[in-house]
C-alpha cells in the first residue's frame, strides 16, 4: 500500500474548480461523562506534547500511572454536572456556531464554501473533518481553531494534527491556517456588546474579571504570546467599554486573571480562584466575571466558573456574582468568524 493517500473516482478536472472548505476547531470533551469515556479523552488530550512538556519517559509513567488512575473518574463527575441532552456543551454549541456560520457565508453570498467542525481531541476528529472536505472535492481548505488568543497548547497543537493528517494526503490542498484573531474589531466589538448588555440589565459591578484559562509559566517564559495576547484583550475591550459613558466603568475596576490550574507548577498569575477569594475582604462584593479565552462555553465556565469560582466568592463573603456567558452562537460572535475568514474566502 502506498504511504500517500488519494480520491481516486472522480476526474481531476472536476475538483480544479476551487471551492473552500472552512473547518472550524475547538478543543473537545469525552464522548459521553463516563469514568471510561473521560479516560480515553484525557489520556489523549494529556499524550499530547504541547499540553504537557515534561520528559516523554517521565511523564508518560506519571500519566498512566497516577493521573489517569485518578483524574477520569472526578472529571466526568464534573461533566455529569454539565451535560446536557444534547451532549456535552461545547460540542453542542460548536455545532450550533458551524450551522450559523453556514447560513451567513450563503446569505452573504459565499456559495462556493462549506464549514464542517472538528475537535483537538476525542470527536469529530480532525481527520475526519479534513477527509469529509477531500471527498466533497475542496482543494482549498481555511482552518479556524476557535481560540481567539494563540497558544502553542491550543492552536500550535491544531497545527500538528492538521499536518498530521495533511502529510499522509498525495493531493495536499491550497491550505490557509488562522493563528488567532484576539485583535479583530468585530470580536472585539462583540465582546464588548455582551458585556455592555449585562451590565446595562444588571449594573455594573464593583469589578469586572477577565478570566482566561491559565498554563504553566514557563510556556510563556520560553516564548509563548499567550499572556500578552489575553491582556491586550482585556485592554482593547475595556477601551471600547470606557467610551460609553453610560456605564460608567473604571477601567482601573478591571482585573485579567487566569483559571483551571493543573498540577504543581507555577502557572500564569493572578489566579483566578485565590484572586475571588481576597475580594471581599477589600470591601468588593459585587463582581461580574467573563472569560474571553473561551469562544463557546464549556466544563472551564460551566462548572469551573459557574460552580466553583462562585463558592470560593461566596463563601469568602461574596454577595453578588454573576458569570457573563461566553460568545458562543451569538449574532455578533458569527459575524466576527466571518470577518476573521474574509481575506481567506
Ligand atoms: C494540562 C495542561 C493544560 C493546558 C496548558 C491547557 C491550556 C488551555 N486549554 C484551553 C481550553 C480548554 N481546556 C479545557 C479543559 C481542560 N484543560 C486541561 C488542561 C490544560 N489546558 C484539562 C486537563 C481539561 C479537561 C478537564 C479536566 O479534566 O479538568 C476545555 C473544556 C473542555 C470541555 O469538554 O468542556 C477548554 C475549552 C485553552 C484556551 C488553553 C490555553 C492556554
Ligand atoms: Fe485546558
Ligand atoms: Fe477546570
Amino acid at each position: 500500500m502506498s504511504r500517500f493517500s488519494g480520491i481516486t473516482d472522480n476526474p481531476h478536472k472536476e475538483r480544479f474548480n476551487q471551492k473552500t472548505g472552512i473547518l472550524l476547531t475547538n478543543l473537545g470533551s469525552p464522548d459521553e461523562p463516563s469514568t471510561k469515556a473521560v479516560r480515553v479523552y484525557l489520556s489523549e488530550f494529556l499524550s499530547d506534547p504541547r499540553i504537557v512538556e515534561i520528559p516523554r519517559l517521565v511523564w508518560m509513567i506519571i500519566l498512566h500511572g497516577i493521573i489517569l488512575r485518578i483524574r477520569p473518574k472526578r472529571s466526568a463527575k464534573l461533566y455529569k454536572s454539565i451535560w446536557t441532552e444534547n451532549g456535552s456543551p461545547l460540542t453542542h454549541i460548536t455545532r450550533l456556531q458551524r450551522d450559523k456560520l453556514s447560513a451567513l457565508l450563503k446569505q452573504q453570498g459565499y456559495e462556493n464554501t462549506e464549514v464542517v467542525m472538528s475537535m483537538r481531541y476525542g470527536n469529530p476528529s480532525i481527520e475526519s473533518g479534513l477527509e469529509e472536505l477531500r471527498e466533497k472535492g475542496f482543494t482549498r481548505i481555511v482552518v479556524l481553531p476557535l481560540y481567539p488568543q494563540y497558544s502553542s497548547p491550543t492552536i500550535g497543537s491544531t497545527f500538528d494534527a492538521v499536518s498530521n493528517v495533511l502529510r499522509k494526503w498525495r493531493w495536499v490542498p491550497e491550505l490557509h491556517f488562522i493563528n488567532g484573531y484576539h485583535k479583530n474589531t468585530t470580536y472585539i466589538d462583540a465582546l464588548a456588546n455582551s458585556i455592555s448588555e449585562d451590565l446595562k440589565k444588571n449594573g455594573t459591578p464593583q469589578k469586572l474579571v477577565f478570566s482566561y484559562h491559565g498554563m504553566p509559566k514557563l510556556f510563556l517564559d520560553n516564548g509563548d504570546p499567550y499572556y500578552c495576547l489575553c491582556l491586550q484583550t482585556t485592554r482593547l475591550v475595556i477601551e471600547k467599554l470606557t467610551l460609553d459613558k453610560e456605564l460608567q466603568l473604571d477601567k482601573e475596576n478591571v482585573i485579567s486573571t487566569f483559571q483551571s490550574r493543573f498540577g504543581k507548577a507555577e502557572w500564569l498569575k493572578p489566579y483566578t480562584d485565590a484572586t475571588l477569594q481576597g475580594l471581599p475582604e477589600q470591601g468588593i462584593k459585587d463582581i461580574a466575571i467573563i472569560s474571553p479565552a473561551f469562544s463557546a462555553d464549556c466544563l472551564e465556565t460551566l462548572e469551573e466558573i459557574e460552580g466553583e469560582n462562585r463558592e470560593i466568592f461566596e463563601e469568602a463573603g461574596g454577595e453578588k456574582y454573576r458569570y457573563i456567558a461566553a460568545l458562543n452562537d451569538r449574532d455578533d460572535h458569527i459575524e466576527a468568524m466571518l470577518d476573521v475568514l474574509k481575506p481567506n474566502l
